[in-house]
């Protein structure tokens, strides 16, 4: 049974800090205010649309054209991915029928506990249990929690346990999306070195050489074996990407090339976002044995731009 507004509102709400809000029909969201930032929060894929530091822009970019309705996954915010990354491949590795990047992303999770922490931060936690859907594309057995810290910084978690007696495979990501000035003038640091699947090019592997990473085409790399730190430099601010439990890092724009195809996109949505991914998939895919707890997480900051 999904958790109506009202109790939602009884229960968790936090006088000046938590509320809930359906604005748009089907679509419950917690509207949170901190000390130092201010946040909203889908239950559909326990998805972040907005967090915004105070004095600061937003940090995640949401696109205007974004369905926000039952079912249909948000273009912006922070998509939850879970429990695979991209389309769904079988054994022999053909692509089949199933929801692109997993189904946590379009099904609405339960909230289980709001939060206010004396030093002002925000914790909210919610929970995608199995539902008919999960068990439709053959996940049972587990339990998915995602834990969130919302403040001066961004802290977000996924924790998954393995409630069956066979080992289960999975991967998962945090496919969020920066918002940028401009992304032509973006410098991406904490890639060098690392050996990606470059999805523009038929996965063929290939090594970062440079240090700093710059747009200049549409990108859609697979980095795996790297927990490195990521640090965006944008015109104005640098973005802080720490990562715990991540071995892969995703980075996407869809320039002009892709962005005719996604109608969910405004025509000029690629200059103003870079997604940049903590992500476990691919050669990072995560086999966890019967009663095992995996965790992934990411804490994101601003500073000022110094030169
Ligand atoms: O359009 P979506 O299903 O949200 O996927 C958007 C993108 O997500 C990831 O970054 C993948 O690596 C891309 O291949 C994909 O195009």
């Amino acid at each position: 049974m999904s958790q109506t507004i009202a109790e939602l509102n009884e229960h968790f709400a936090i006088r000046d800090h938590v509320t809930f809000h359906e604005d748009e029909p089907g679509m419950v969201k917690l509207r949170i205010a901190t000390s130092a930032s201010e946040a909203t929060l889908y239950l559909q894929g326990a998805h972040l649309t907005q967090w915004t530091p105070t004095g600061q822009s937003p940090v995640l970019y949401l696109s205007p054209k974004s369905a926000l309705a039952p079912g249909k996954p948000i273009r912006g915010g922070i998509p939850v991915l879970f429990p695979w990354f991209g389309p769904r491949w079988n054994a022999d590795a053909v692509a089949v029928t199933s929801p692109m990047h997993g189904f946590a992303r379009v099904t609405v999770w339960t909230l289980e506990r709001t939060h206010l922490d004396p030093n002002g931060d925000v914790h909210i936690t919610l929970s995608l249990p199995p539902d008919e859907t999960s068990r439709s594309l053959g996940y049972d057995h587990f339990a998915t929690k995602m834990d969130f810290r919302i403040g001066a910084e961004l802290h977000m978690a996924i924790t998954v346990t393995n409630r069956g007696a066979e080992p289960m495979v999975f991967e998962e990501g945090f496919h969020t999306y920066f918002a940028v000035d401009d992304v032509k003038e973006v410098l991406l640091d904490g890639l060098r070195g690392s050996t990606y699947l470059d999805k523009r090019d038929d996965m063929i592997r290939k090594v970062q050489r440079e240090s700093l990473f710059r747009f200049t085409r549409d990108v859609d790399q697979v980095h795996v074996k790297t927990a490195e730190a990521l640090t965006i430099h944008d015109t104005n601010r640098q973005i802080h990407i720490a990562k715990e439990g991540s071995q892969t890092t995703v980075i996407w724009n869809p320039w002009t090339v892709l962005t005719p195809g996604l109608p969910d996109l405004a025509e000029d949505s690629w200059t103003h976002f870079i997604c940049v991914e903590a992500v476990n998939a691919m050669d990072d895919r995560i086999t966890l044995a019967p009663g095992a707890t995996h965790g992934m997480s990411t804490t994101v900051r601003l500073t000022d731009k110094k030169r």
